[in-house]
């Protein structure tokens, strides 16, 4: 039952003579643990990504995460699947660090007091410890995406989608935020132009006009882009 399946998936988009397709029909099975979406500007990953937890709607087709459907159980489908943005502000809604944290746990720790305290362990294990206080609109782009992290992990997904974490985060966190991802025991499915970051997962899928073109090893699905790009 676990895992993501995509059973011949379309999306559309009106236009303002019909519409247009902005993935063609796509079937997929993804149980690997760790599966990079790679591709050119445009070429329908994010698309791909938000699929997993309804953030787009399939125009036909059906997507089925964990043996949900979810068009029809999006909210427990939203339960498992967590996501990342690529710029943490998007998600950051509290006005401090602490509170963030705090808010994703608000199904799991009824208490509040009890909330804020495992908050700050949360924020501790993700190296923000002293950062409860902050506001989370003067934290670096690295800080802001940890915590995002933290935040999204907090609420305890069975898979995380990630659309380029990396993206706005200098060399170093990068890599901070890279190693994390890599070394999460849930399935992680992460949009990324970082190709240091695809050739360690463990399944790579080439997107390119709406359509995956390769799917297979990093190395194969990589040294195709390269070549072709
Ligand atoms: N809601 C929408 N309405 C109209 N067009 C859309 C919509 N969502 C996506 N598109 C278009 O669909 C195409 C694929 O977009 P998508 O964001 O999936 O690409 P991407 O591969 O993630 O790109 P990037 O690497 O630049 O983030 C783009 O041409 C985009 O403009």
């Amino acid at each position: 039952m676990s895992g993501i399946r995509l059973e011949q998936v379309t999306v559309s988009v009106p236009t303002q003579d019909g519409e247009r397709r902005i993935l063609h029909e796509t079937s997929l099975e993804l149980t690997e643990r760790r599966v990079a979406l790679v591709g050119p500007n445009g070429s329908g990953k994010s698309t791909l990504a938000r699929l997993l937890n309804g953030l787009v709607p399939a125009t036909t087709g059906r997507v089925v995460v964990d043996g949900l459907d979810v068009a029809r159980e999006g909210r427990e489908v939203r339960r498992r699947v967590g996501f990342v943005f690529t710029d943490p502000t998007a998600q950051l809604v509290m006005p401090t660090a602490r509170e963030d944290v705090a808010l994703s746990l608000r199904r799991t720790h009824r208490d509040k007091a009890e909330r804020l305290a495992v908050a700050e362990r949360v924020l501790a294990d993700f190296g923000l410890a002293g950062f409860g206080d902050r506001s989370v609109h003067g934290l670096s782009g690295g800080e802001g995406q940890l915590l995002a992290l933290a935040g999204v992990l907090a609420t305890g997904p069975s898979i995380l989608v990630a659309d380029e974490p990396t993206t706005l985060l200098d060399l170093g966190n990068s890599r901070r935020i890279g190693e994390l991802l890599l070394g999460l025991e849930q399935q992680l499915v992460v949009v990324t132009h970082d190709l240091d970051l695809a050739e360690r997962c463990d399944r790579v899928l080439l997107v390119r006009d709406g359509r995956v073109e390769r799917d297979g090893s990093p190395a194969d699905v990589i040294g195709h882009y390269r070549a072709t790009a």
